[in-house]
């Protein structure tokens, strides 16, 4: 761990530690955004862009952060985004995040490419919050299908589709460090011999990669020939598992998961690790959030690192949201505890934020209390958001 000068008391601190202490690639890996990282970078910088509006002498004496996802009620709506191999920041991995998610009644995402088996992460939760699976549909659809059976079976909540990686982005940190997974790392979900393909070579094995094939293997299982009806609907027809999808940016796409009977999508450009130049994650939130006409959920990931920020992506229409980096940067600083204070920070910084714009709970959070001086479309065109007139509603029973 690294030397630090002081308590870490937001989730910038947290990143100035883990850049400090982690092996430079490891970091990188991290870091790193596709090419130039402009999608990266204006996932943070474009939060700035929208201005609370707050009210004023209202009863803010009990705050509380709880919202219903997937009809489910939880504590707060901020969850973990999945994340490639977590053991890359702490020995202890996903079991550290798991535990520090469900003390903190955090919904965690697992990644087809944890570093810790999916069943003994969602072992580590007791039950206290919701597990939701990552997927990634590779070429063989045994391997997808196997996974996908394993979630089940092990009690996970939702199947989460990531659509925005037919390919792996360039991220040039990684090519310049030669970034490969250390070897005694292991990608757990594909130890189970119900998902080894003997033939096609679907397991990433990291003793085997080497800097030129870690890429490489991830492109040559995926199917780039994936489609709505070749992934979601064929997903349909092997589960009853809400499906989201995640890597949507346009209101087409949120259309089409509606179409196929997707029960929510995550707005999200994968950290700016794919797509360079895409809108940033809260910019494109306004017109999905206008497509799904309340008829499936919203969720939205990509460069949240303050409390404000995730009442800007509610007020937007978000009924909950994704950290990816902070949450590694903290298991980075101290493990589960390091984890458990990332959510901590930014759960803190949330209900500060309720209180001071003058909103007792989530379902008082709406459009007007965001305004974007730059484009008063959001302030005063009304925002067709969702999570206006659901919150109001689920206001009035909270
Ligand atoms: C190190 C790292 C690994 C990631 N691995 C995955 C993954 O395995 N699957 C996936 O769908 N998204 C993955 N993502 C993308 C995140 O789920 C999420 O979309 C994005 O990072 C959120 O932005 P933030 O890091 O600014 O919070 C990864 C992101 C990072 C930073
Ligand atoms: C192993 C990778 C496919 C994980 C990922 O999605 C990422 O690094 O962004």
């Amino acid at each position: 761990m690294a030397t630090y000068a002081g308590v870490p008391v937001c989730i910038k601190d947290l990143e100035n530690i883990a850049r400090a202490s982690m092996p430079v690639d490891a970091w990188g890996y991290y870091d790193s955004g596709a090419n130039s990282e402009q999608t990266k970078l204006n996932n943070t910088f474009a939060f700035d862009e929208y201005r609370l509006h707050p009210r004023m002498l209202r009863d803010v004496s009990a705050i509380s952060t709880e919202t219903t996802v997937l009809g489910q009620r939880i504590r707060t709506p901020l969850g973990v985004a999945p994340c490639a191999m977590h053991k890359l920041a702490h020995s202890e991995g996903e079991l550290a995040t798991s535990r520090a998610a469900a003390s903190h009644g955090s919904i965690m995402i697992l990644s087809t490419y944890s570093t810790t088996s999916l069943e003994r992460v969602i072992a580590q939760g007791g039950g206290a919050t919701q597990y939701w699976m990552q997927l990634y549909v590779y070429r063989d659809r045994a391997v997808s299908e196997s996974i996908v059976r394993r979630a089940e079976k092990a009690g996970f909540k939702a199947l989460v589709l990531t659509v925005d990686a037919p390919i792996l982005g360039r991220r040039l940190v990684d090519a310049r460090n030669k970034f490969n997974p250390p070897a005694h790392l292991h990608l757990e979900n594909f130890m189970d011999p119900s998902v080894v393909n003997q033939a096609g070579g679907y397991v990433p094995d990291l003793a085997k990669s080497t800097a030129e094939t870690f890429g490489a293997t991830f492109g040559a299982n995926g199917d780039q020939s994936l489609s709505w009806e070749n992934g979601i609907a064929w997903l349909k027809t092997i589960t009853t598992l809400p499906i989201i999808v995640k890597g949507i940016l346009t209101k087409e796409d949120t259309e089409l998961a509606i179409q196929y009977g997707c029960a929510g999508v995550i707005v999200s450009n994968h950290g700016g690790r794919q797509l360079d130049g895409t809108l940033a994650s809260i910019d494109a939130l306004p017109q999905v959030v206008e497509a799904a006409q309340d008829k499936i959920e919203v969720y939205m990931d990509g460069g949240i690192r303050r409390g404000s920020d995730i009442f800007k992506a509610l007020a937007l229409g978000a009924r909950a949201v994704f950290v990816a980096r902070p949450v590694l940067w903290g298991l980075a600083y101290k493990g589960e505890e390091g984890a458990r204070l990332a959510l901590e920070l930014l759960q803190s910084e949330l209900e500060l934020t309720m209180a001071l714009a003058g909103t007792a709970n989530t379902g008082q959070i709406d459009e007007s209390f965001v305004y974007q001086p730059t484009n008063r479309w959001v302030r005063y065109k009304p925002a067709p958001a969702q999570g206006g007139r659901r919150r109001r509603e689920l206001a009035a029973k909270l």
